[in-house]
């Protein structure tokens, strides 16, 4: 068996960057952009008011300067003469500065009457003028790679960039295996029980960027994983779940090289996880996840989504770690690196007492994953242990 960290190595090296491809602004949320996007020009483009208000030359005023306003500047319509002083321009919120203004008095600051305006008892000290630029300038860059964001889609916008590079997102072909399964709503003969681990997978999959395509349960047969291995065409990465192990059943290591599956390796020194194979299969990498869900779903987070960020062109390390301390005493680890669920609250956390790995109620009601390393030595409560976040956002 190798190590979590040497079968991360090979997992990463099974897939590469992907492709970039033009993405409208408005369908690029939450993709990755591959290319960095320079601002076309400066915003604001012109000295803009911030206020709504009078546009006057005069730098400093005082209660009881007077003003003749001699024209208007509103958002899109531009006051196309110049400032004087003693003059005002009435003026509204992201309007050009006339030239030779210098300030904005904010209409709570001044009576109007007729064509001249009366400063008040204590106006505003400040300007209230944003310069050209003042945000950005022609030139400015977003770097790549970065998730877009829903503030990055405005600040694109607003460089006057309708379409973006992205890195095309990996295709995943998903395949649950095994005769006990049937989709929920169906009706299960009572030896069945219902097929959830995919529900989780997709859903983790797609947060990651990818495009997942469920395939049809593959039964416990050679010619029924052959059939449903043979619609993964197209796919950059085939997962499966299930039939790994070594029970007469466990037919998706054989089959997979049959069909030709180079395998990188199969079983590692973790728990939950063990079962677990990946190799190349013709175009696409291939992972096959145990069947127990708690075991693909920490499988998946583990080692997919990396392989899923390194194809999207993101960093792509061993899931981050925390620190926490213990809340409770805990007795040795066995020989593989053991993956518990726990709760962290207040910076201390505590494991389940059950860490079967059939026990979904338990994953929900976790928010991270305790590591601890293979033998580590009985802790007590007070220790420093390391953990991933995995919850509800996670
Ligand atoms: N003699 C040994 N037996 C087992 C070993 C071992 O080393 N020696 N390893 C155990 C470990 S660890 C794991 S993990 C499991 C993994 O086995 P498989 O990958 O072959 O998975 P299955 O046997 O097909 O299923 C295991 C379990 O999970 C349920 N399952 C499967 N798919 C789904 C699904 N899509 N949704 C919900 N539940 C699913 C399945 O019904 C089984 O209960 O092997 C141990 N055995
Ligand atoms: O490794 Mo299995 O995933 O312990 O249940």
């Amino acid at each position: 068996m190798i190590t979590v960290e040497e079968a991360l190595t090979h997992v990463l090296a099974l897939v590469a960057p992907l492709e970039a491809e033009p993405a409208p602004l408005i369908q690029a949320a939450g993709r990755v952009l591959a290319a960095p996007v320079v601002a076309r020009r400066d915003q604001p483009p012109f000295p803009s008011s911030a206020m709504d208000g009078y546009a006057v030359s005069a730098a400093q005023v005082a209660p009881g300067d007077r003003f003749t306003v001699i024209g208007e500047s509103a958002a899109g319509h531009r006051f196309a003469g110049r400032l004087g002083p003693g003059e005002a321009v009435r003026i509204f919120t992201g309007a050009p500065v006339p030239e030779g203004g210098r300030r904005i008095l904010i209409q709570e600051d001044v009576q109007r009457e007729g064509d001249v305006i009366t400063v008040g008892a204590r106006p505003d000290a400040a300007a209230y003028i944003r310069p050209a630029g003042g945000d950005f300038a022609v030139g400015h860059a977003l770097e790549a790679p970065r998730v877009l964001s829903p503030t990055d889609l405005s600040l694109i916008a607003a460089m006057n960039c309708p379409v973006v590079q992205v890195t095309r997102r990996p295709v995943v072909a998903l395949i649950a295996t095994g005769d006990e399964l049937v989709m929920p709503g169906e009706t299960p003969s009572p030896d069945q029980i219902i097929a959830s681990n995919s529900f989780a997978l997709k859903a983790l999959f797609e947060a990651h960027g990818a495009e997942v395509r469920l395939l049809p349960i593959a039964r416990d047969t050679r010619e029924s994983l052959t059939t449903v291995f043979g619609l993964t065409e197209g796919s950059d990465l085939i997962v499966t779940t299930g039939g790994a192990s070594v029970g007469d059943h466990d037919l998706v290591g054989e089959v997979a090289a049959t069909l030709g599956m180079e395998r990188a390796f199969y079983k590692v020194a973790m728990r939950p996880g063990k079962p677990l194979m990946a190799g190349r299969m013709g175009d696409a990498a291939m992972v096959g996840l145990p069947g127990n869900p708690v075991s693909s779903i920490v499988c998946a987070r583990i080692f997919v989504v990396p392989m899923l960020r390194r194809m999207l062109g993101l960093p792509h390390g061993p899931v981050p770690r925390k620190h926490a301390r213990l809340a409770v005493d805990i007795g040795a680890n066995g020989p593989r690196e053991h993956y518990m669920r726990a709760r962290i609250e207040d910076g201390r956390i505590t494991p389940f007492a059950r860490q079967d790995s059939s026990l979904l109620t338990i994953l929900a009601s976790a928010n991270c994953l305790m590591v601890r390393a293979p033998h580590d030595p009985p802790r007590e409560a007070g220790a420093d242990v390391a953990y991933i976040p995995f919850g509800a956002s996670d």
